[in-house]
């Protein structure tokens, strides 16, 4: 079942500073550090205080040429498209892309759209163009962080809902491009429920405290951050034909990708 040869990876977390990424990026660390080869991860993210504590903090524990941070803003194109190059092109490739970062912004709905679909959109193209085995790469993964509310409404978060649905629509676009082509890369999507983070409890400020329990309870309760990220490794290092996973505390139910007959 597994899908990637493991050994000495190069991965790209966006929002990889703090929360779910910061998760994701140590799990993979772990892994890499079972390895002959470790993986080297890099992360990218606005929040350069936390970017820089998170950075000491892995590379006390994995060493301190497996794990990197630098400053990006993935609404500035440039920057963010030109530190996917480097990369490359300094560690030499890039085999796993995570699209992670988002906020869910109503005030602010723009940027919202900025960072949540455009940032995606962006990092999924640009990786696409660098890991492509047709133009010279070697192949990948690609995982976009969609959500639950990718695929059904919630009350009050609507241009969160509308980006995280155009993810959906997105990623399984790119899976359907990529399917008899030889890229050699695998998009996936996740969709989890509601993570207990603090960051989700505020959503009830937004909400209040009746809607957001009924939320919770419909989308099958809250999700541990340890039980996504197992999720997040298994799809990035050993799915095949699964594109987008929707996870929630009483298991994961996969969308298997859509064959190419329209
Ligand atoms: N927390 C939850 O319950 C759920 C979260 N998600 C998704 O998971 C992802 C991570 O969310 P959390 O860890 O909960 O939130 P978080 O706020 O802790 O992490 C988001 C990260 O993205 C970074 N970020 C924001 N704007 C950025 C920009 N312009 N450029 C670069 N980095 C930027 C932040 O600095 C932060 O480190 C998001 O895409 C979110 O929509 C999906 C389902 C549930
Ligand atoms: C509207 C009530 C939802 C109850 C929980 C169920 C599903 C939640 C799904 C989500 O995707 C969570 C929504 C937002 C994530 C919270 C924070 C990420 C962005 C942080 C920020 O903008 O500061």
């Amino acid at each position: 079942m597994e899908k990637i040869s493991l050994p000495g990876k190069v991965a790209v977390v966006t929002g990889g500073a703090r929360g779910i990424g910061k998760a994701f990026v140590q799990r993979l660390l772990e892994k890499g550090a079972k390895l002959p080869s470790h993986f080297q991860v890099v992360i990218l993210d606005i929040l350069k205080d936390e970017g820089e504590a998170s950075l000491k903090d892995l590379q006390e524990k994995f060493g301190r040429d497996n794990v990197y941070f630098y400053y990006c803003d993935v609404t500035n194109g440039k920057l963010f498209e030109d530190l996917l190059k480097s990369i490359n092109k300094d560690i030499g490739k890039l085999d796993i892309m995570v699209n992670n970062a988002g906020v869910c912004n109503e005030d602010d709905w723009e940027q919202t759209i900025h960072i949540n679909l455009i940032g995606v959109i962006r990092g999924t193209k640009q990786a696409t163009e660098l890991m492509r085995r047709d133009k010279g790469g070697n192949g990948g993964v690609i995982l976009n962080m969609s959500s639950i509310a990718g695929l059904e409404p919630f009350k009050g978060i609507e241009t969160y809902c509308a980006t995280k649905h155009g993810l959906v629509g997105f990623t399984k676009t790119m899976a359907l491009n990529s399917e008899d082509a030889d890229w050699g890369i695998r998009y996936h999507c996740m969709c989890p429920v509601g993570v207990d983070t603090a960051l989700v409890h505020k959503l009830k400020q937004i909400t209040g405290q009746e809607y957001f329990d009924h939320a919770v309870e419909k989308t099958g309760g809250l999700l541990s951050i340890e039980g996504l990220t197992e999720e997040f490794l298994k799809m990035i290092l050993y799915s095949d034909n699964r594109c987008l996973a929707i996870v929630k505390p009483t298991g994961v139910q996969y969308l298997e990708m859509e064959k190419k007959t329209n």
